[in-house]
């Protein structure tokens, strides 16, 4: 079937969109975002796009990757331009919003890119999620619907949330039996449903009509002047808003389950958390990426506790403790007797010896003295509550003090030796004097 092209596309042709927003956007993830685009923050030893752009390589007809957003050009084609010769089978390209046009603006704007080639769907994931996504088998359940006779517009995948964390999401009420949508709320005042749109989706073609329609008359109205400009272009279109919550009533819009492995990442504690479960994923699927994987427990590795990554260029130390759930990047430092769990040490940081690391993100080229001791407070889903998420607390309590959340040390920061840094927030380039607790350092 390979380059037939049909009325309904060429079912051998997928293309993928994944949706990155821009630089305002990120600001929860501070001080980290101010280093590198959210986007290229790396899980896992990858930038969090990497693990999109894998999820979609797996899935043999994905013949292009599209990344839209409004970040600079440069400051995401040299990482395309890593990463291409990595995935030579398909097409990897960084397409740049001239400002920000939302969910569906941006998708409708490079309309012509996603269309050429007339693939038969496309896929949308959202920057800003993780997970184990089901795409293969959500690419066959949107096709089964159009070969039974349905004209499927979008398929939305699904996942479960508590009833209280469920108006965070876009929230789904289907049809039990044919998997319709028949009611969506993006994220209600009161509860609607405990079914949450994972912000991944298969897209039919024809949902250009839809939106050059909305665009039309959007451009009208702006030019009837009804529309002021809020910051917000008239051009701006959500998929959410504008498109899924008023075409439910056409029965065109359905939903597909998964209970594997999903969550936001939005704030950096959501990124300690991703970074588990994607060192979880490896440890299923490709434990070659895991410290000890290839080494063993040889002399000169350090000892490894559960699931950990190691860039090949760090050092450290044989006599180290690291694990569980550690990411450790490129040429880092590591002395002796340093223990670290639960924590995102980034490249070039040197860390010196015994010292302990524990719920804490170290940002780039820092320096951690000896005795030491850097902590935060997990924000984990609650374990004991099925389908919890991650809770994404805001930095401050109401009585104006900061929430504990983990630890965050911008780049370039030092960190003396034995002090005591606990639930804080370091930003970049700040020399530390003495122990801090539950501060933000300027
Ligand atoms: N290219 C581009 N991307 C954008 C733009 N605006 C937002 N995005 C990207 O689109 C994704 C969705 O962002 P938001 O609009 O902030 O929505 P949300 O609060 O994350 O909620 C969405 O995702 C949830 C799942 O994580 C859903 O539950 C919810 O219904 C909705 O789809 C993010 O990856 C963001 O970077 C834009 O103008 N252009």
């Amino acid at each position: 079937m390979t380059g037939l092209s049909h009325e309904g596309g060429d079912p051998d042709i997928t293309k993928a969109v994944i949706l990155i927003g821009g630089p305002q956007k990120g600001t929860r993830f501070r001080p980290l975002s101010l280093d590198v685009p959210k986007p290229l923050f790396p899980v896992a030893g990858i930038p969090l796009i990497q693990h999109l752009i894998e999820s979609c390589v797996q899935v043999p007809s994905v013949k292009e990757i599209l990344i839209l957003g409004y970040f600079s050009s440069d400051e995401i084609t040299p990482f395309i331009g890593e990463i291409r010769p990595l995935y030579p089978q398909v097409r990897i390209r960084y397409l740049q919003e001239y400002t920000r046009l939302d969910t569906a603006g941006g998708i409708y704007h490079f309309r012509d890119q996603i269309k050429a080639g007339n693939p038969s769907s496309f896929i949308i994931i959202n920057g800003d999620v993780g997970g184990d996504f089901p795409l293969q088998e959500m690419l066959a359940f949107h096709s089964n619907l159009k070969t039974s006779g349905k004209t499927p517009l979008l398929t939305i995948l699904a996942t479960e949330a508590t009833r209280q964390q469920s108006v965070n999401y876009g929230c789904i009420v289907e049809n039990k039996e044919t998997h319709s949508v028949t009611h969506y709320v993006e994220k209600p005042e009161t509860f609607v449903s405990a079914t949450i749109n994972c912000g991944v989706y298969v897209c039919s073609l024809d949902i250009f009509p839809i939106i050059s329609k909305i665009y039309a008359t959007r451009q009208q109205l702006f030019y009837d002047g009804k529309i002021e400009e809020n910051g917000e272009t008239w051009e701006s279109i959500a998929l959410e808003r504008d498109i899924i919550m008023p075409l439910t009533a056409d029965g065109n819009l359905y939903v597909y389950h998964s209970n594997r492995m999903w969550s936001q990442v939005k704030t950096a504690g959501s990124a300690i958390y991703a970074n588990r479960q994607y060192l979880a994923m490896y440890k299923r699927r490709q434990p070659e990426r895991l410290a000890g994987y290839n080494t063993g427990k040889g002399e000169g590795s350090p000892r490894i506790l559960g699931d950990v990554y190691i860039h090949p260029s760090a050092q450290v130390h044989p006599s180290c403790l690291i694990g569980p759930n550690v990411s450790i990047g490129k040429n880092v430092t590591i002395g002796p007797g340093v223990r670290i769990r639960e924590s995102i040490i980034l490249g070039d940081t040197v860390i010196q010896d015994h010292t302990l690391i524990r719920y804490t993100i170290v940002g780039w080229n820092s320096y951690i003295g000896k005795w030491t001791r850097v902590e935060g407070t997990p924000c984990d889903p609650n374990p004991n509550k099925p389908f919890a998420k991650m809770e994404n607390v805001p930095l401050f309590h109401e009585d104006g003090k900061l929430n504990p959340s983990i630890t965050i040390l911008g780049c370039h920061v030092r960190v003396p030796s034995e002090v005591v840094v606990l639930n804080s927030i370091v930003l970049p380039y700040k020399e530390l004097s003495r122990s801090f607790s539950n501060e933000i350092i300027l």
